[in-house]
């Protein structure tokens, strides 16, 4: 890795197998270790860290894609210095990196670790997609949580705000506000109980391009992500979400993603597990 190319990242561990330079990268991951608008359980700061850790654990090929990852391109910029406690001076260290990376080498995807939902606006931000899919078991649509509009529970709301399309799937949590929201405002949302393949591609296929994505891991079920901030109980299962982003990115331009919400306090989280799997299936996806 370069020195110092980066005002506001360190490096953190390293994923195991030949890393690209920036330059030359087709993805770029940056790590964004927030945790501080945490509402319940903590550790999202170790979430990146934890990530990387547990891809040790896997096979760098892809038995679904015949890919191996050791054969991608991958920079790997670490962690960004954030600022405790301020998610919003973190949030524009974070849209600055993003601009960093796309200016030192415009094709490169950004894969962004996090770290709480909120930090999602940076990337959103700086490549400023068309459209937002996300993945989550929360509608994240507050104007405003624990006194804070910046708070990981109004994330979706922001980015709606910014003009761009927000579709989201594998929701069983809000507030009737948000509800109402989503409905003024044109913003699609999928029930985890009413969730499938079939009304997926319906709703995806009309979207706007290009599309980021991203993963709020609680969209999972809770026995897979135990240890992520909000845990909620009847989530999506790990092929249903893998089927619907293979199905995303053969049909749709995909500019980033994100994978969101890891915590956990000791290695081998089960939870950096799932999202450990998840990262390595969605560059083998987007590379194939
Ligand atoms: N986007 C999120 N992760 N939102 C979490 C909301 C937490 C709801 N607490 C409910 C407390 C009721 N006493
Ligand atoms: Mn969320
Ligand atoms: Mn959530």
């Amino acid at each position: 890795m370069r020195e110092m190319e980066f005002l506001y990242t360190y490096e953190s561990l390293k994923l195991e197998f030949p890393m690209s330079d920036v330059e030359d990268g087709d993805f770029v991951i940056l790590g964004i270790p927030f945790d501080g608008t945490t509402s319940y359980k903590p550790g999202t700061r170790f979430g990146p860290t934890l990530i990387r850790q547990a891809t040790l654990n896997l096979e760098s090929y892809i038995l679904d894609y015949d890919v191996d990852l050791a054969e991608v391109r991958i920079a790997d910029v670490g962690d960004l210095a954030i600022v405790a406690g301020n998610p919003l001076e973190t949030i524009k260290r974070g849209v600055g990196t993003v601009e960093e990376i796309k200016k030192i080498n415009p094709n490169a995807m950004p894969v962004v670790l996090g770290g709480e939902h909120s930090m999602t606006y940076a990337p959103v931000k700086a490549l400023n997609p068309k459209s937002y899919v996300v993945f989550d078991a929360h509608l994240d649509l507050r104007e405003s949580y624990e006194e804070n509009p910046w708070n990981h529970a109004c994330v979706a709301r922001r980015i709606s705000e910014l003009g761009i399309k927000v579709t989201e799937f594998g929701i069983r949590s809000g507030t009737k506000e948000e509800v109402e929201y989503a409905r003024e405002n044109d913003i699609p949302w999928v029930h985890a109980r009413d969730y499938s393949i079939t009304n997926f591609k319906e709703i995806v296929k009309k979207l706007p391009e290009p599309i980021y994505i991203s993963i709020d891991v609680d969209v999972f079920d809770l026995s897979m992500v135990p240890s992520t901030g909000t845990p909620e109980a009847g989530g999506l299962g790990f092929w249903e979400v893998i089927e619907a982003l293979e199905w995303l990115v053969e049909h749709k331009r995909v500019i980033g993603f994100d994978i969101m919400e890891v915590a956990g306090m000791e290695l081998g989280d089960v939870t950096a597990l799932t999202a450990a799997k998840l990262l390595f299936y969605m560059i083998g996806m987007l590379s194939k």
